[in-house]
């Protein structure tokens, strides 16, 4: 793969992660100055590009057609990336992939071998019939000569197939791992892209494609092995039928032959075979699919069922679904009506009666023209039927791999997808660490999220001190979580700068500045998983310490209703509040012997106290500079609150009493934005305010304004 070379990257997070034409039809494929890694994902992107469609690029997984275009397309793609690709899958396993190879080829001639065999059977007892001089002794022989071959072919086959197993399982958790890894690498600017995401999507496929020949319709590359196992059986075959039809000198034998085989080709050369429907849905028909999709979904789902009973969602459910479902059900109509009639018509005839029906006749030919003995004549039969069978399975083995080649594509494409936000390595700074805290400035500001018209964020401008406390305050959307979301660096902002520590944010590597921070999102994350898990996951290298968890419990509050629940730390928590409901007939310990209340469910206020004590299993570590809390205490009790803030002043502290963290909260209620050392009022994206909670009251601006109504 060209993971070696440096793929183009762009330093804001407006660009695209690799570059793609805003207006796909004006694609300009092959651009000589491009290194390997761009042409891939060039090539992918042209590959989906759906020329005759306002609507722009095919969906993922969708089909490409086979065409000059792509085909020149596929070609780029193998060239740049098939060979190093097979190289590193085949340097897992070298000799059992070489082994398995060969034995693919092998086992390519097996059926010739078979057929030739059992003609030699019905062969000789045509002689001894006829000769009527039966001897068993030698059926005997023969019978025993081929339960030796199908033993021989069964433990070759047996062999082969646990070879290609181990093999398969090595490149499958090979490519799972690879893709799961730039995953995890990408951060959320790069992954909403919409072409990211459907590289991904496609590069999904092509590691599913791993898990063998026939899963999810698609080739892996080792699974390229078939056509030459194809090739191989296709040519004992036309070697045995050149065998047996040479002998008659009859041309119209094999004239007749070999127009049957090739029938179901010329069929498909011709147009007469119904395209498969991914490749001709727009965007529009992609979209009407999807939220069938999601509607039944939305039937089905129990974390959602309380509020389908409650709002009485049922009728609409079905209605919207009906919708879509019927629409789905006439595109896919008009799509097949749009065959012509004679294409239809064909399409409705039993090719492979056709063939059999032609396939009679140089049969009967070879009959009338030639002494051939009954088993060269089985022979025969069977070696058309199975190159019939062998050129079709070629022609479907091909049109897999020339699909699977821009899944492969999208791989290698997606493997060297760069974060948005890592900075260039030139570039590249370390976090430089200061004694009490982390310093923050913010220059100009600005933010607008994608697909939005209005910024979220407008000219932001303030200087927080290392060791100094910021309120932010605010009506709702007037930005405070998403000026967060910028100070934690987990989107990146459009315009300004943003100086850490005196250094420009956008030069740190945003998971090592995230070792300096901690905090509690205002939509946090529920993990449907224990209650240990739920909290040590704030620093998962104490996952397994209990002191560790117990400390952070204690110190979010959690520690009381945690040891009251069934199993404590290891007790289970639901995240839907419904599947945790007990059923009447199995709740509590049951006939089975065992308490059927796997799950447990968590109220709000104990939600967040879980979020609160993971964000402290790491904010009282040294390297622990800012600790952001965006409205951590909103479903918690005047007394709670207190209790928490109180506690983030102490973490905050080294025991002199000297502020060693820089704290930043968000919240509604003044009464607690008042303890931080300055606020920031934010009005419509911007800061409209700055000072203390005494500046801001005597300026009675919107804060003295606010704080009046809030007390
Ligand atoms: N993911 C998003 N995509 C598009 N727009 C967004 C997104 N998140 C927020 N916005 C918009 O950005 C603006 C600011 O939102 P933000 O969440 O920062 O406000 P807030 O001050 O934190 O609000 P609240 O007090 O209700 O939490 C809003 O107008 C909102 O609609």
């Amino acid at each position: 793969m060209c993971q070696q070379s440096k793929p183009q990257r762009l330093k804001r997070s407006s660009s695209p992660p690799f570059s793609g034409p805003a207006n796909p039809n004006a694609f300009q494929p092959h651009q000589p100055s491009l290194d390997s890694c761009h042409r891939v994902q060039k090539a992918w992107l042209a590959s989906r590009v759906m020329p005759r469609r306002k609507a722009g690029y095919l969906t993922p997984g969708g089909q490409r057609s086979i065409n000059e275009k792509n085909l020149r397309l596929a070609f780029t793609i193998s060239r740049e990336c098939a060979f190093d690709l097979m190289k590193l899958l085949w340097s897992l396993h070298p000799i059992r992939t070489s082994v398995m190879m060969i034995l693919n080829v092998v086992r390519g001639l097996f059926p010739a071998f078979r057929g030739y065999s059992q003609a030699m059977i019905v062969d000789e007892l045509q002689s001894l019939v006829s000769s009527e001089r039966f001897a068993w002794s030698r059926i005997i022989k023969l019978l025993c000569a081929e339960i030796l071959r199908r033993t021989f072919e069964t433990a070759i086959d047996s062999f082969a197939t646990t070879n290609e197993n181990i093999v398969m399982d090595s490149a499958r958790f090979f490519v799972e791992y690879q893709q799961m890894a730039q995953r995890l690498r990408l951060d959320i600017p790069t992954i909403s892209e919409p072409i990211v995401r459907d590289c991904l999507q496609e590069s999904d496929l092509f590691v599913r494609s791993f898990n063998g020949m026939g899963g999810f319709g698609l080739l892996s590359p080792f699974d390229f092995v078939q056509i030459f196992a194809l090739l191989s059986e296709l040519a004992s075959h036309v070697l045995v039928l050149l065998s047996l039809t040479g002998g008659t000198a009859n041309i119209g034998v094999l004239v007749l032959s070999v127009f049957s085989a090739v029938f179901p080709l010329l069929l498909s050369r011709f147009g007469f075979v119904i395209p498969h429907p991914d490749s001709s849905y727009t965007t529009r028909e992609v979209r009407v699919a999807e939220r069938q999709e999601k509607l039944r979904n939305l039937a089905y789902s129990d974390c959602h069922r309380p509020e389908i009973l409650l709002f009485g969602l049922g009728p609409w459910i079905l209605q919207s679904w009906a919708n879509s479902r019927k629409a789905v059900m006439r595109n896919e109509r008009s799509l097949y009506s749009a065959q012509s009639g004679v294409s239809q018509m064909l399409n409705q005839i039993n090719v492979s009666d056709l063939l059999f029906a032609i396939q009679n006749i140089p049969l009967l030919l070879m009959f009338q023209s030639s002494s051939a003995s009954l088993g060269s004549l089985a022979l025969y039969r069977s070696s058309i039927q199975a190159v019939v069978f062998t050129m079709g399975s070629l022609l479907t083995t091909f049109r897999m791999a020339f699909q699977g080649i821009f899944l492969m594509g999208a791989f290698c494409a997606a493997m060297n997808i760069r974060p948005h936000l890592n900075p260039e390595d030139e570039e590249m700074t370390k976090y430089p660490a200061l004694p009490n805290g982390m310093k923050i400035e913010a220059r100009h500001i600005s933010y607008t999220y994608p697909g939005n018209k209005e910024a979220s964020l407008q000219d932001i401008s303030f200087t927080l001190e290392a060791g100094e406390s910021l309120a932010i305050v605010g009506y709702n959307g007037s930005g405070k979580t998403t000026l967060a979301k910028i100070l934690l660096r987990i989107i990146d902002f459009d315009q300004g700068d943003l100086l850490v520590n005196d250094v420009d944010i956008r030069r740190m590597t945003p998971s090592e500045y995230h070792h300096h921070v901690t905090t509690v999102f205002q939509g946090f994350s529920k993990f449907n998983s224990t209650v240990r898990e739920n909290i040590g996951l704030g620093f998962v290298q104490k996952l397994g310490s209990q002191a560790a968890i117990e400390h952070a419990m204690r110190l979010g509050g959690a520690d009381a209703f945690v040891h009251a629940l069934p199993n404590g730390l290891k007790t289970k928590l639901d995240i839907s509040g419904f599947d945790a409901m007990p059923y009447p007939s199995v709740s509590g310990p049951t006939a089975h012997g065992f308490s059927s209340r796997l799950h447990h469910g968590l109220s709000g206020g104990e939600w967040q106290r879980i979020a609160i004590s993971r964000a402290f299993m790491r904010a009282d570590r040294p390297e622990v500079d800012l600790l952001l809390f965006d409205e951590p205490t909103s479903s918690l009790d005047g007394h709670a609150q207190n209790k928490v803030f109180d506690t983030i002043d102490k973490v905050s502290r080294a025991p002199s009493g000297e502020r060693t963290k820089t704290v930043i909260f968000i919240t509604h209620r003044l009464s607690t934005a008042r303890r931080a050392d300055k606020i920031a009022m934010m009005e419509k994206g911007t800061i409209a305010e700055f000072g203390t909670h005494e500046e801001l009251l005597k300026k009675g601006g919107s804060y003295a304004a606010l704080y009046k109504a809030s007390v």
